[in-house]
């Protein structure tokens, strides 16, 4: 039996058990610079676990997934999950730079993930989403096209990346 993914639109009330919907607007703006700019503040923290721990500024440039899982002859376009990970020590955030929309899979705070644990959201172009330390996440999903993502996370000591992988005669598919 195959379990299906459908997206939801990603708002900031569904997406706060995972983490923080980065967008202008999510929050009052503080006017600066004399009026010029608006500052949308503090609109997500990066975590990190240990005192010499310390934030990275990345770029990822992601393949998009659900075009190398072709096309169904039904025209839907669909990807299969097989692992989740985390990242116990810190927090990660993705801030799309190609003006696409992404998908964002995470599960529930649970040790052994079941299909049912999953939830599925739509990104638009101009929403970012900032990880919680320890959420279960899919890598980055990259939708239409290869799309470039403003990745803040931490570095520091010890494996920051735990995976699970599903049993595989589990079949979990993205449908869209
Ligand atoms: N491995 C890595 O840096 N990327 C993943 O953590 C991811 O969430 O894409
Ligand atoms: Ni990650």
């Amino acid at each position: 039996m195959t379990f299906i993914l459908k997206p939801q639109p990603l708002t900031t009330e569904a997406f706060a058990p995972f983490g923080d919907v980065v967008e202008a607007g999510a929050k009052t703006a503080i006017m600066i610079n004399g009026g010029n700019t608006e500052r949308y503040d503090s609109l997500a923290r990066v975590q990190v676990e240990n005192s010499d721990d310390y934030a990275v500024i990345n770029i990822f440039r992601a393949q998009p997934r659900m075009t190398q899982y072709g096309q169904r002859a039904t025209d839907k376009r669909t990807m299969q999950v097989e692992m989740m990970e985390r990242h116990p020590f810190g927090s990660q955030s993705f801030q799309p730079l190609s003006g696409e929309p992404y998908l964002v899979l995470v599960a529930d705070a649970v040790e052994h993930l079941k299909p049912e644990n999953l939830h599925l959201f739509l990104a638009r172009a101009d929403q970012g989403i900032n990880y919680h330390k320890n959420t279960w996440h899919h890598p980055v999903l990259g939708l239409n096209k290869v799309c470039d993502f403003l990745v803040v996370d931490r570095k520091g000591s010890g494996n920051n990346c735990e995976e699970f992988y599903f049993d595989q005669d589990q079949r979990i598919e993205i449908q869209l």
